[in-house]
């Protein structure tokens, strides 16, 4: 089974490799043994394969789900929360595999999949103690002899629809609130990065999720999420990924109703101003551009300067990229692997040639590193001006464009002006600033002197054409339950007055 590249990984447990798909607790072939190539962005290598699955296969995982659903739901919320606790445990023992199989099929340097392997457990453990929190209320009557309260149900038979950027913690951060509602859940997870959400699933099985519960589809991703966002049995969809492709599902999803949560593309903005603690923000800017090579949709696409520290700010930034090393995620010290794919290479070759022959120029980086491989330096643009191409469109990059502002009310003008509002980024030292500008910026979250936001106990999620819904924190199983109101009547009187 663990044949080609996959043969140099030196897995701790081989088993964790699985190159066919999960469904009703066995690991399947596509029917008519049609595969997938997976390849190592680093080195173009092939890993192996997965199945191509196709419509028949995906109606089969939702029959599974929809048996698995009665019983799942009708388990005890203890019992849930104990099963995925022990999930979280196995993700954390494994982890030094985990993170090798994704530093393998995405690219991201092995400290960082070891964060990232961290990250998702973190869902599964955060959620397995809210399994036991999903209270209803009681409500005041409206009639002396009703009783009104609500309880909260598991919306069903759930599909997830997940992206290679971060391969493992976008599937723990559906599937934990999924499976603690007590939903099942189907997830198809990006084609570029399948063995990570299979490893995933092979856990889950060791640790007792019942059969149809968590169930893993590779293949075409128009045929699989066709069939499930045209299934009534799927009653909720979740997606992170692009804009352009979550329109698409929303769409899909109308005729069947279906609740949906969308995780969205970002246009970040990350504004210092003029009192800013300026070491501090570029330490943000690193970590907040640069993390995954810039391809995470909260990373900042667009550094806001004001004018006074402009220069000043750009000097620090530009010495501070010069210190990342790009390379193979697997060799010690690299802090930028490669990006996922060709594409992805050329959108950032194609932001900076615009912004270039619009008069922006290149303080570092600007070239890809060789005609042949997936790997761009961390690059600083100065001079960049809204009628930019990077003004607008999401780069998904290490590309940072540094625009100059003059004062508040401008930063607050430029940071808004996008179709986007996932998360932005400022830096001040002005307490009534800090305020002024968290409520006047449109997104879903707000970093005030640093930038790093993501975390399990904190709701992430965007407004705008970011998306719908919120992911993490005690808000994230609202988005897989759905409300019950019971009025209770003939009970006698609430405001009967004691003889
Ligand atoms: N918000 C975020 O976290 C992310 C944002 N992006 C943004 O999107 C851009 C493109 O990245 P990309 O990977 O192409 O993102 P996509 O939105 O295309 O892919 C995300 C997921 O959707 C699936 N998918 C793709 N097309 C369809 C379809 N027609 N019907 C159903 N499912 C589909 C993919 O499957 P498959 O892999 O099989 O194609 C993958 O599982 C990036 O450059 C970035 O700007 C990308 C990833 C994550
Ligand atoms: O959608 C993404 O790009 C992944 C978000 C990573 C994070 O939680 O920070």
């Amino acid at each position: 089974m663990n044949d080609l590249a996959f043969s140099g990984l030196e897995l701790t447990d081989p088993g964790l490799l699985r190159q066919r798909c999960h469904v009703d607790g066995a690991w399947v072939a596509a029917d008519g043994g049609a595969t997938l190539a997976v390849f190592d962005p680093a080195t173009g290598a092939c890993l192996g394969s997965v199945p191509d699955l196709g419509a028949a296969e995906t109606r089969r995982a939702i029959e599974a789900a929809g048996a698995a659903f009665p019983r799942w739901q009708a388990k005890l919320a203890k019992e849930r929360s104990a099963i995925l606790r022990r999930w979280f445990e196995l993700i954390l023992a494994h982890q030094e595999d985990l993170a090798r199989i994704m530093t393998a099929e995405q690219g991201k340097p092995l400290a960082e999949a070891r964060g990232e392997i961290a990250y998702a457990a973190s869902f599964i453990e955060w959620f397995a103690e809210e399994a036991k929190r999903t209270y209803g209320d009681t409500i005041p009557t409206y009639q002396a002899d009703k009783r009104l309260v609500t309880i909260r149900q598991p919306v069903g038979v759930c599909a997830a629809v997940t992206p290679w950027n971060f391969p493992a913690a976008m599937i723990t951060r559906k599937a934990g609130p999924a499976l603690a509602a007590g939903c099942t859940m189907i997830v198809k997870p990006a084609s570029a990065t399948p063995y990570s959400a299979l490893a995933l699933a092979e856990l889950a099985a060791r640790v007792g999720v019942p059969k149809g519960v968590f169930n893993v589809l590779t293949g075409s991703a128009t045929r699989i999420v066709g069939e499930l966002t045209a299934s009534p049995v799927v009653r909720k969809l979740t997606f992170t990924g692009s804009t352009e492709i979550g329109k698409v599902l929303m769409r899909q999803c109308a005729d069947t109703v279906k609740k949906v949560s969308l995780e969205l593309g970002g246009n970040a903005p990350f504004i210092v101003f003029e009192d800013a603690d300026l070491d501090a923000a570029v330490d943000g800017a690193m970590l907040s551009k640069y993390r995954n090579s810039g391809q995470t949709c909260v990373c900042t696409n667009r550094l806001l300067v004001q004018r006074k520290v402009y220069d000043d700010f750009a000097a620090r930034l530009k010495e501070r990229v010069e210190t990342l090393k790009v390379g193979n995620g697997f060799e010690a010290g690299v802090t930028q692997g490669p990006l996922i794919d060709a594409g992805a290479v050329r959108k950032v070759e194609e932001h900076i040639a615009d912004a270039v022959a619009k008069g922006a120029k290149v303080l570092t980086g600007g070239r890809r590193l060789s005609a042949e491989g997936l790997f761009f330096p961390p690059t600083v643009l100065t001079g960049v001006t809204p009628e930019m191409k990077v003004a607008s469109e999401e780069t998904f990059g290490p590309l940072a464009p540094l625009f100059v502002f003059d004062d508040e009310a401008e930063a607050i003008r430029l940071a808004n002006d996008t179709e986007y509002g996932l998360a932005a980024y400022f830096y001040t030292r002005d307490l009534g600033r800090a305020w002024r500008v968290a409520e006047a910026l449109e997104y879903g979250m707000v970093g005030i002197n640093t930038g790093h936001i993501s975390t399990e106990v904190a709701p992430f999620g965007g407004i705008k054409a970011s998306g719908i819904g919120r992911e993490g924190s005690r808000y994230g199983i609202d988005e897989y339950t759905e409300i019950k109101y019971l009025a209770m009547g003939g009970i006698g009187a609430c405001n009967a007055v004691p003889a």
